[in-house]
Protein backbone atom coordinates (compact mmCIF):
# COMPACT_ATOMS: atom_id res chain seq x y z
CA UNK A 1 0.00 0.00 0.00
CA UNK A 2 1.40 3.21 -1.18
CA UNK A 3 0.26 6.61 0.23
CA UNK A 4 1.22 10.08 -0.26
CA UNK A 5 0.73 11.43 3.67
CA UNK A 6 1.97 7.84 5.43
CA UNK A 7 4.11 5.06 6.06
CA UNK A 8 3.21 1.58 6.32
CA UNK A 9 5.09 -1.24 7.09
CA UNK A 10 4.09 -4.68 8.70
CA UNK A 11 5.41 -7.25 11.49
CA UNK A 12 3.81 -10.41 11.01
CA UNK A 13 -0.18 -10.01 12.07
CA UNK A 14 0.88 -6.40 13.25
CA UNK A 15 0.82 -3.59 10.80
CA UNK A 16 1.78 0.05 11.50
CA UNK A 17 0.21 3.27 10.50
CA UNK A 18 2.55 6.00 10.30
CA UNK A 19 1.47 9.65 9.79
CA UNK A 20 3.88 11.68 7.39
CA UNK A 21 3.52 14.89 6.75
CA UNK A 22 6.88 16.17 8.53
CA UNK A 23 6.91 19.69 7.14
CA UNK A 24 3.27 20.45 8.49
CA UNK A 25 3.98 18.42 12.10
CA UNK A 26 2.00 16.10 10.83
CA UNK A 27 -1.21 18.34 10.39
CA UNK A 28 -4.44 16.25 9.70
CA UNK A 29 -5.74 17.27 6.19
CA UNK A 30 -8.03 16.15 3.56
CA UNK A 31 -5.60 13.96 2.05
CA UNK A 32 -4.43 12.40 4.93
CA UNK A 33 -7.42 10.91 6.61
CA UNK A 34 -9.11 9.87 3.49
CA UNK A 35 -5.89 7.36 3.06
CA UNK A 36 -5.64 6.79 6.90
CA UNK A 37 -9.27 5.35 6.46
CA UNK A 38 -8.67 3.25 3.57
CA UNK A 39 -5.41 1.62 5.08
CA UNK A 40 -7.57 1.16 8.61
CA UNK A 41 -10.29 -0.03 6.21
CA UNK A 42 -8.00 -2.47 4.27
CA UNK A 43 -6.17 -3.59 7.56
CA UNK A 44 -9.38 -4.09 9.25
CA UNK A 45 -10.51 -6.42 6.70
CA UNK A 46 -7.45 -8.55 6.22
CA UNK A 47 -7.03 -11.71 8.27
CA UNK A 48 -3.50 -11.69 8.56
CA UNK A 49 -3.48 -8.59 10.43
CA UNK A 50 -4.85 -8.99 14.21
CA UNK A 51 -3.25 -6.07 15.68
CA UNK A 52 -3.16 -2.39 13.94
CA UNK A 53 -0.34 0.68 15.61
CA UNK A 54 -1.12 4.19 14.57
CA UNK A 55 1.75 6.32 15.55
CA UNK A 56 3.63 9.39 14.06
CA UNK A 57 7.00 10.55 13.98
CA UNK A 58 9.78 10.76 16.80
CA UNK A 59 9.08 14.52 17.33
CA UNK A 60 5.15 14.75 16.90
CA UNK A 61 2.20 12.08 16.40
CA UNK A 62 0.08 15.21 15.28
CA UNK A 63 -0.17 18.74 15.64
CA UNK A 64 -3.72 18.87 15.17
CA UNK A 65 -6.16 19.72 11.82
CA UNK A 66 -4.29 21.88 9.41
CA UNK A 67 -4.53 25.28 9.94
CA UNK A 68 -3.60 26.44 6.90
CA UNK A 69 -6.32 24.41 5.01
CA UNK A 70 -9.15 25.39 7.04
CA UNK A 71 -8.28 29.12 8.27
CA UNK A 72 -10.31 31.04 5.28
CA UNK A 73 -13.35 28.01 5.81
CA UNK A 74 -16.45 30.03 6.00
CA UNK A 75 -19.44 28.21 8.04
CA UNK A 76 -21.14 27.63 4.26
CA UNK A 77 -17.68 25.17 3.71
CA UNK A 78 -18.13 23.04 7.25
CA UNK A 79 -21.76 22.26 8.19
CA UNK A 80 -23.23 21.36 4.95
CA UNK A 81 -20.33 19.05 3.93
CA UNK A 82 -19.93 17.99 7.05
CA UNK A 83 -16.13 18.79 7.22
CA UNK A 84 -14.14 16.18 9.50
CA UNK A 85 -17.33 14.15 10.47
CA UNK A 86 -17.53 12.52 6.83
CA UNK A 87 -13.95 11.29 7.34
CA UNK A 88 -14.15 9.89 10.95
CA UNK A 89 -16.18 7.15 11.12
CA UNK A 90 -14.07 5.07 9.59
CA UNK A 91 -11.56 5.26 12.17
CA UNK A 92 -14.25 4.79 14.66
CA UNK A 93 -15.59 1.71 13.06
CA UNK A 94 -12.06 -0.65 12.97
CA UNK A 95 -12.66 -3.73 15.04
CA UNK A 96 -9.57 -4.83 15.44
CA UNK A 97 -7.40 -3.08 18.40
CA UNK A 98 -6.08 -0.11 17.68
CA UNK A 99 -2.71 1.15 19.88
CA UNK A 100 -1.75 4.77 19.41
CA UNK A 101 1.46 5.62 20.00
CA UNK A 102 3.09 9.00 20.22
CA UNK A 103 6.32 10.31 20.55
CA UNK A 104 6.25 14.37 20.24
CA UNK A 105 3.18 16.29 19.97
CA UNK A 106 -0.44 15.13 20.14
CA UNK A 107 -2.68 17.99 19.97
CA UNK A 108 -5.95 19.02 18.87
CA UNK A 109 -7.39 16.95 16.05
CA UNK A 110 -4.19 15.22 16.91
CA UNK A 111 -5.16 14.31 21.14
CA UNK A 112 -8.71 13.37 19.21
CA UNK A 113 -7.01 10.95 16.97
CA UNK A 114 -5.05 9.72 19.65
CA UNK A 115 -8.01 9.03 21.90
CA UNK A 116 -9.95 7.52 19.46
CA UNK A 117 -7.38 4.41 19.57
CA UNK A 118 -7.94 1.76 21.91
CA UNK A 119 -5.35 2.26 24.29
CA UNK A 120 -1.94 4.56 24.32
CA UNK A 121 1.60 4.30 24.42
CA UNK A 122 3.25 7.16 24.80
CA UNK A 123 7.40 8.28 24.81
CA UNK A 124 8.72 10.52 27.19
CA UNK A 125 8.61 12.84 25.61
CA UNK A 126 5.01 13.03 24.57
CA UNK A 127 3.02 15.95 25.10
CA UNK A 128 -0.84 15.85 24.93
CA UNK A 129 -3.30 19.44 24.69
CA UNK A 130 -6.21 20.71 22.69
CA UNK A 131 -5.09 24.33 22.28
CA UNK A 132 -8.16 25.21 20.02
CA UNK A 133 -9.95 27.70 21.90
CA UNK A 134 -6.47 29.28 21.09
CA UNK A 135 -6.54 29.25 17.33
CA UNK A 136 -10.53 30.35 18.01
CA UNK A 137 -12.41 26.99 17.73
CA UNK A 138 -13.79 24.12 19.78
CA UNK A 139 -12.73 20.98 19.36
CA UNK A 140 -14.77 18.96 16.24
CA UNK A 141 -13.27 15.27 17.14
CA UNK A 142 -14.34 14.51 20.42
CA UNK A 143 -12.02 16.23 22.28
CA UNK A 144 -14.76 17.49 24.74
CA UNK A 145 -16.41 14.30 24.94
CA UNK A 146 -13.76 11.69 25.28
CA UNK A 147 -10.99 13.98 26.84
CA UNK A 148 -13.18 14.26 30.17
CA UNK A 149 -14.24 10.54 29.86
CA UNK A 150 -10.52 9.54 30.01
CA UNK A 151 -8.80 12.14 32.42
CA UNK A 152 -11.66 13.47 34.49
CA UNK A 153 -13.73 17.06 34.09
CA UNK A 154 -11.64 19.21 36.34
CA UNK A 155 -8.52 18.33 34.02
CA UNK A 156 -10.17 17.97 31.00
CA UNK A 157 -11.86 21.55 31.38
CA UNK A 158 -8.67 23.29 32.79
CA UNK A 159 -6.68 21.75 29.55
CA UNK A 160 -9.61 23.07 26.85
CA UNK A 161 -10.21 26.38 28.60
CA UNK A 162 -6.15 27.07 29.22
CA UNK A 163 -4.88 25.39 26.07
CA UNK A 164 -2.24 23.72 28.33
CA UNK A 165 -0.42 20.68 27.58
CA UNK A 166 0.35 17.68 29.50
CA UNK A 167 3.68 15.77 29.62
CA UNK A 168 3.49 11.82 29.21
CA UNK A 169 3.90 11.47 33.47
CA UNK A 170 1.01 13.89 33.71
CA UNK A 171 -0.88 11.84 31.10
CA UNK A 172 -0.12 8.18 32.82
CA UNK A 173 -1.19 9.58 36.06
CA UNK A 174 -4.75 10.75 34.98
CA UNK A 175 -4.61 7.63 32.70
CA UNK A 176 -5.17 9.33 29.35
CA UNK A 177 -2.50 6.82 28.64
CA UNK A 178 -1.82 3.27 29.17
CA UNK A 179 2.46 2.90 29.19
CA UNK A 180 5.18 5.37 28.96
CA UNK A 181 8.86 4.45 27.75
CA UNK A 182 12.27 5.76 27.19
CA UNK A 183 11.75 7.37 23.04
CA UNK A 184 14.49 5.12 21.80
CA UNK A 185 12.91 2.50 23.10
CA UNK A 186 8.80 3.22 22.81
CA UNK A 187 8.10 1.84 18.91
CA UNK A 188 10.48 -1.46 19.94
CA UNK A 189 8.13 -2.25 23.10
CA UNK A 190 4.82 -0.99 21.39
CA UNK A 191 5.64 -3.74 18.54
CA UNK A 192 6.00 -5.83 21.89
CA UNK A 193 2.94 -5.24 23.59
CA UNK A 194 1.18 -5.29 19.41
CA UNK A 195 2.30 -9.16 19.18
CA UNK A 196 1.02 -10.15 22.53
CA UNK A 197 -2.30 -9.44 22.02
CA UNK A 198 -1.62 -10.55 17.95
CA UNK A 199 -1.03 -13.96 19.46
CA UNK A 200 -4.33 -14.39 21.13
CA UNK A 201 -7.50 -15.67 19.91
CA UNK A 202 -8.27 -12.38 17.24
CA UNK A 203 -11.87 -13.01 17.42
CA UNK A 204 -11.89 -12.48 21.53
CA UNK A 205 -10.00 -9.34 21.12
CA UNK A 206 -12.41 -7.85 18.73
CA UNK A 207 -15.49 -8.83 21.36
CA UNK A 208 -13.34 -7.41 24.11
CA UNK A 209 -13.08 -3.89 22.16
CA UNK A 210 -16.88 -3.93 21.09
CA UNK A 211 -17.78 -4.85 25.02
CA UNK A 212 -15.57 -1.64 26.26
CA UNK A 213 -16.72 0.76 24.12
CA UNK A 214 -20.23 -0.61 24.55
CA UNK A 215 -19.65 0.80 28.41
CA UNK A 216 -19.93 4.33 26.93
CA UNK A 217 -22.80 4.55 25.44
CA UNK A 218 -25.24 1.85 27.58
CA UNK A 219 -26.15 1.27 30.47
CA UNK A 220 -24.35 -0.90 33.21
CA UNK A 221 -26.97 -3.47 33.23
CA UNK A 222 -27.12 -3.48 29.10
CA UNK A 223 -23.47 -3.42 29.09
CA UNK A 224 -23.21 -6.43 31.15
CA UNK A 225 -25.69 -8.26 29.08
CA UNK A 226 -23.87 -7.11 25.82
CA UNK A 227 -20.78 -8.65 27.16
CA UNK A 228 -22.40 -11.83 28.21
CA UNK A 229 -23.81 -12.32 25.07
CA UNK A 230 -20.08 -12.66 23.72
CA UNK A 231 -18.93 -14.31 26.87
CA UNK A 232 -21.55 -16.86 25.58
CA UNK A 233 -20.73 -17.44 22.05
CA UNK A 234 -17.00 -18.05 22.97
CA UNK A 235 -18.52 -21.79 23.75
CA UNK A 236 -18.94 -22.07 20.61
CA UNK A 237 -15.44 -21.35 19.33
CA UNK A 238 -12.02 -22.99 18.51
CA UNK A 239 -10.28 -20.39 20.88
CA UNK A 240 -12.28 -21.09 23.99
CA UNK A 241 -11.26 -25.12 23.45
CA UNK A 242 -7.80 -24.60 22.41
CA UNK A 243 -7.21 -21.93 25.30
CA UNK A 244 -8.81 -23.76 28.24
CA UNK A 245 -7.66 -27.11 27.23
CA UNK A 246 -3.51 -25.72 26.86
CA UNK A 247 -4.45 -24.52 30.53
CA UNK A 248 -5.32 -28.05 32.00
CA UNK A 249 -2.64 -29.85 29.65
CA UNK A 250 -0.09 -26.79 31.13
CA UNK A 251 0.98 -25.56 27.71
CA UNK A 252 0.82 -22.81 25.99
CA UNK A 253 -1.89 -22.09 23.59
CA UNK A 254 -1.95 -21.85 20.26
CA UNK A 255 -4.75 -19.67 18.84
CA UNK A 256 -3.33 -19.45 15.23
CA UNK A 257 -6.70 -18.75 13.03
CA UNK A 258 -8.74 -19.43 16.19
C1 LIG B 1 -13.06 16.07 4.27
C2 LIG B 1 -12.96 16.60 5.64
C3 LIG B 1 -11.51 16.76 6.06
C4 LIG B 1 -11.33 16.50 7.50
C5 LIG B 1 -10.07 15.82 7.77
C6 LIG B 1 -9.16 16.66 8.54
C7 LIG B 1 -9.67 16.94 9.88
C8 LIG B 1 -8.97 16.20 10.92
C9 LIG B 1 -8.84 16.93 12.21
C10 LIG B 1 -10.12 17.46 12.76
C11 LIG B 1 -10.04 17.81 14.20
C12 LIG B 1 -11.22 18.56 14.69
C13 LIG B 1 -10.95 19.99 15.07
C14 LIG B 1 -9.56 20.22 15.50
C15 LIG B 1 -8.96 21.42 15.31
C16 LIG B 1 -7.54 21.58 15.56
O1 LIG B 1 -6.77 20.65 15.75
S1 LIG B 1 -7.02 23.19 15.55
C17 LIG B 1 -5.25 23.05 15.65
C18 LIG B 1 -4.83 22.68 17.04
N1 LIG B 1 -3.38 22.55 17.08
C19 LIG B 1 -2.57 23.58 17.41
O2 LIG B 1 -3.03 24.66 17.69
C20 LIG B 1 -1.10 23.31 17.39
C21 LIG B 1 -0.44 24.19 16.33
N2 LIG B 1 0.99 23.96 16.27
C22 LIG B 1 1.82 24.42 17.27
O3 LIG B 1 1.44 24.94 18.27
C23 LIG B 1 3.30 24.20 17.02
O4 LIG B 1 3.47 23.94 15.66
C24 LIG B 1 3.90 23.03 17.83
C25 LIG B 1 3.14 21.75 17.55
C26 LIG B 1 3.89 23.37 19.32
C27 LIG B 1 5.35 22.84 17.37
O5 LIG B 1 6.02 24.09 17.46
P1 LIG B 1 7.45 24.25 16.75
O6 LIG B 1 8.31 23.11 17.09
O7 LIG B 1 7.90 25.64 17.03
O8 LIG B 1 7.14 24.11 15.19
P2 LIG B 1 6.39 25.17 14.26
O9 LIG B 1 7.40 26.06 13.61
O10 LIG B 1 5.26 25.83 14.99
O11 LIG B 1 5.72 24.20 13.16
C28 LIG B 1 6.53 23.62 12.13
C29 LIG B 1 5.73 23.75 10.87
O12 LIG B 1 4.52 22.97 11.03
C30 LIG B 1 3.41 23.80 10.80
N3 LIG B 1 2.28 23.39 11.66
C31 LIG B 1 2.34 23.06 12.95
N4 LIG B 1 1.11 22.76 13.42
C32 LIG B 1 0.25 22.88 12.38
C33 LIG B 1 -1.16 22.69 12.21
N5 LIG B 1 -1.95 22.29 13.18
N6 LIG B 1 -1.69 22.97 10.97
C34 LIG B 1 -0.90 23.35 9.94
N7 LIG B 1 0.47 23.53 10.02
C35 LIG B 1 1.02 23.30 11.25
C36 LIG B 1 3.88 25.19 11.13
O13 LIG B 1 3.03 26.15 10.52
C37 LIG B 1 5.28 25.18 10.59
O14 LIG B 1 5.18 25.31 9.20
P3 LIG B 1 6.25 26.32 8.42
O15 LIG B 1 6.04 27.67 9.06
O16 LIG B 1 5.85 26.25 6.99
O17 LIG B 1 7.60 25.75 8.73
Amino acid sequence: MQYADLLIETHDKVAVIRLNRPKAMNALNDNMMNELGDALYKFDADPAIHVIILTGSEKVFAAGADIAAMANYTYADTYPGNYIGRNWEHILNVRKPVIGVVSGYALGGGCELAMMCDFLIAADTAKFGQPEIKVGVTPGAGGTQRLPRAIGKSKAMDMLLTARMIDAQEALNTGLISRVYPADKVMEESLGVAQAIAAMPVTVAMAIKDSVNRAFETTLSEGVRYERRYFHAAFGTPAQKEGMSAFLEKRQPNFDGK
